[in-house]
């Protein structure tokens, strides 16, 4: 269907029931296909029998639309807040009502978030009200102290702009963290972790330094929590679009055209992290991932138990903590995926349907940086 005849429908409504049923009270719907309305807030009973009567299925564009009206419906419930209703003309809102290039929602019914898909503002405007506290933990070991000014500086002009943002650096050289001037409200946080000699044994710890930090004090710190690599730099918005009970990114590798046999999963079954051929999802990214802060708990437990029962068994598992990662969030689907957006890599061309790098990761010599060389 093209821009002219999409034009000349009359407004239509997103079917949202199957999404929708589970709960009773207020919900978002999208007259998408209405000129000037992208959005706005009401109640089920007014719209609830309105709602099956066109669903998005007969439409071509029917799974961005799905996508749109699930990413906004979840942020509305976990803001927990009451906002007004909102209307804003198409023009404004950053949609692309086009966007059928990609997956917009996943098969088990979460938002899978590429531009174009939410609207910037409307999504400020709802998480602005719940004003969250956002805790990012990235670890800088050895060398890699090197990375947190980038890091750091780029976060500022990207990462949660106009939130409430503490960045807890785990490093074994406090003196080698810079000094980066904050804007109000965020601040950076610095924490003492042991050197290594394997760069396996930093990026398994992770799992572990999250599970103490959280069960000791983070938990009463913050109210979401990003896990990510120090090598990255931001380029381009990461906000609260990528907020939800447990979200995930896509790893740039295996998004496309991959077969989910040949997704890097630990494939031994004397591994915690075993996932048989057959199973699978996506395979996602260890190097960013984030969540509500309870639920986040539960993830990095999991997994940090699991890493340790695979040490005891004398196996590690193929990408370390990634491979637990995917393992968790196959049996515990996460609430949201973000597209490669959320990761991409200096290594490679950015290719058409990624129309916004928000963050990159750095070309870095392995053998020079890590500990025990590497890749
Ligand atoms: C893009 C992507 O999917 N990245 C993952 C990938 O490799 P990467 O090649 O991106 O891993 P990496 O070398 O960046 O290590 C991951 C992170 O651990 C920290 N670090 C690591 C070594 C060290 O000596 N000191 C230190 O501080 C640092 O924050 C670093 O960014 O595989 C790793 C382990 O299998 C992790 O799962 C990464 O998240
Ligand atoms: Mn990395």
């Amino acid at each position: 269907m093209n821009r002219g005849e999409m034009s000349r429908k009359r407004p239509t409504f997103v079917s949202l029931s199957d999404f929708l049923l589970p709960y009773s009270w207020g919900f978002f719907m999208f007259t998408l296909d209405h000129p000037s309305a992208a959005g706005f807030l009401c109640h089920p009973a007014e719209t609830l029998k309105n709602f099956t009567r066109e669903a998005s299925s007969s439409h071509s564009a029917g799974s961005s639309r799905r996508g749109y009206v699930q990413q906004l419906y979840i942020d509305f419930l976990l803001s927990e807040t009451e906002i007004s209703p909102v209307r804003r003309p198409v023009e404004e809102t950053h949609l692309d009502l086009f966007r059928i290039d990609v997956n917009t929602v996943t098969n088990w019914n979460a938002p899978l978030v590429w531009e174009g898909t939410f609207d910037p503002e409307l999504i400020d405007h709802i998480y602005t009200n719940m004003n969250p506290r956002i805790a990012v933990l990235v670890l800088a070991v050895g060398k890699y102290t090197r990375f947190i000014k980038g890091f750091l500086e780029s976060g500022e002009k990207h990462f949660f702009v106009g939130f409430r943002v503490t960045y807890y650096i785990f490093t074994d050289k406090k003196e080698e963290v810079p000094n980066i001037n904050l804007a109000p409200g965020r601040n950076v946080s610095v924490l003492d972790v042991p050197s290594a000699n394997r760069w396996q044994d930093v990026v398994l710890s992770k799992m572990k330094w999250a599970t103490v930090s959280i069960e000791n004090w983070l938990h009463k710190e913050a109210d979401y929590l990003f896990m990510m690599d120090i090598d990255s730099v931001f380029h381009n918005r990461f906000g609260a679009e990528s907020l939800s009970r447990l979200t995930a990114v896509l790893h740039r590798g295996y998004y496309k055209r991959v077969e989910r046999d040949a997704f890097p999963y630990e494939r031994r079954p004397q591994s915690q992290a075993y996932i048989p051929f057959g199973e699978g999802d996506f395979y996602y990214t260890a190097a960013v991932w984030g969540g509500h802060m309870d639920e986040m708990y539960k993830l990095v437990k999991y997994c940090d138990e699991k890493a340790i029962e695979d040490t005891k068994n004398g196996i590690e598992a193929a990408w370390q903590e990634e491979s637990h990662l995917n393992k968790y969030f196959l049996y515990y689907k996460p609430s949201k995926v973000l597209s490669p957006e959320y990761l991409w890599s200096d290594y490679d061309e950015v290719p058409k349907d990624i129309r916004v790098v928000r963050i990159s990761q750095l070309v870095k010599n392995y053998a020079e940086v890590r500990p025990n060389g590497g890749q």
